[in-house]
């Protein structure tokens, strides 16, 4: 399904403004953005619920912008679950193939294999009130499905439930999308959500696409600050390009990238760094580290290598890592996060403590001073090939 220019006003709030959308046969694709952003907008126009002013939603190739939403092969599955509380689980998720007249036979078929398919066949009987909030959510996904839509919407369906079960129904929800075959389109605020279920994740701030990729790329490649600070946490160091070197660095993915030699303005420091964006001499870029890709050792062992020094602020012990907030000479405080390893003797660092920082060389990623607009917008990116699809 396409959005192809699609413009919409709420009063005078411009909501969405040329926005360009494509979402594959079969995948599931997640809108991920701060709230406000235009989420649910985008997921009620392809529902049929919201018309756009301008534009075309595509879906096989045909304008359904002004099909009404009870003809677009289109179901949603909403936050509240929305069941209805005086109809048995089964009766739920018969309610809209009865609406529509289908066999009283196959309607007994479809509807078994949609609870067993949420694996709730034996609560067939059970009224909406004596189910879980996890149970009553796969309900509502069995009702969903059992009419086979071309598209399932999910808006912030895991959202009611508990951390735990959260996660649960996280795998639960991407095994049924696999074996339904269905295009699912998720809408939520929550980035781990969105990493661990989707296949492509379109990330979106004030109605505008930031960027959209596989949940690795948008992790590893964030296109501007925005997508880097609202993907997880990010420590984003100033430099500018000194010059290029020769030799060119090959990945695990086996991507090529470049390598330059750059000035941080961190204590003027010279640093290598590898670029997968061709850099000239002068650019003025970011340097972008995640807390997985720094080390942190004792001062007093490399009082001489070039790097970051700075203050232990506070350390938090999280079982698999250990994480710490480091302050550095100019004021800016680092988060880092070490996997924990009781033979390195620079493991356990106290507050207070100078330590050096370096990382892991190559998991760097850099992008240009001038793609990181503050509040995120990046005009170029909105109608990039690789959003309009
Ligand atoms: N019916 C409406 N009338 C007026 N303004 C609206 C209406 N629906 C949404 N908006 C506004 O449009 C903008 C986008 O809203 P939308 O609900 O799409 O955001 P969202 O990203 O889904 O947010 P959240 O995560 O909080 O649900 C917001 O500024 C919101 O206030």
């Amino acid at each position: 399904m396409k959005f192809r220019r699609v413009s919409l006003k709420f009063d005078t709030q411009e909501v969405l403004a040329g926005f360009n959308l494509e979402i594959k046969d079969g995948e599931f694709f997640t809108l991920l953005g701060p709230s406000g952003c235009g989420k649910t907008t985008v997921l009620r126009l392809i529902a049929g619920f919201e018309q756009a002013d301008e534009g075309e939603i595509l879906l096989d190739g045909k304008n359904i912008a002004d099909l009404p939403a009870e003809k677009r092969p289109i179901n949603t599955v909403f936050q509240s679950y929305a069941l209805f509380p005086h109809l048995t689980v089964a009766e739920n998720v018969a309610f809209g193939l009865k609406m529509s007249g289908t066999e009283k036979s196959d309607i007994r078929q479809r509807v078994h294999e949609a609870l067993d398919m949420v694996q709730l066949a034996e609560f067939a009987n059970r009224k909406p009130s004596q189910l879980s909030g996890g149970q009553k959510q796969r309900v509502a996904i069995a009702r969903a499905v059992v009419n086979r839509p071309r598209l399932l919407l999910l808006d912030e369906s895991l959202s009611a439930l508990d951390y735990k079960l959260r996660q649960q129904m996280q795998i639960e929800l991407k095994r049924i999308q696999r074996k339904l075959g269905i295009t699912f389109v998720y809408v939520t605020h929550d980035q781990e959500e969105a990493l661990s279920m989707s296949d492509r994740i379109l990330v979106m701030n004030h109605g505008q696409a930031q960027q959209v990729g596989a949940p690795r790329d948008i992790y590893e490649s964030p296109v501007n600050e925005f997508v880097a600070r609202f993907i997880g946490e990010i420590n984003v160091f100033d430099a500018i390009v000194e010059q290029p070197l020769s030799e060119v660095r090959s990945d695990t993915r086996n991507n090529q990238s470049l390598r330059y030699q750059v000035r941080f303005a961190l204590n003027d420091c010279l640093r290598e760094i590898t670029s997968d964006i061709t850099l000239n001499v002068g650019d003025k870029i970011k340097v972008l580290l995640r807390p997985e890709d720094l080390r942190v050792e004792y001062l007093e062992d490399a009082p001489e290598r070039p790097g970051f020094v700075g203050e232990v602020l506070e350390r938090n012990y999280k079982g698999k890592t250990l994480d710490s907030l480091i302050q550095l000479a100019n004021g800016q405080t680092i988060l880092t996060s070490e996997f924990f390893n009781e033979d390195d003797p620079d493991f356990d660092y106290q507050i207070n403590q100078k330590v050096w920082i370096d990382w892991v060389h190559g998991w760097e990623h850099v992008i240009k001073a001038s793609d990181m607009q503050a509040d995120g917008t990046d005009a170029d990116l909105i109608n990039s090939p690789e959003v309009a699809g």
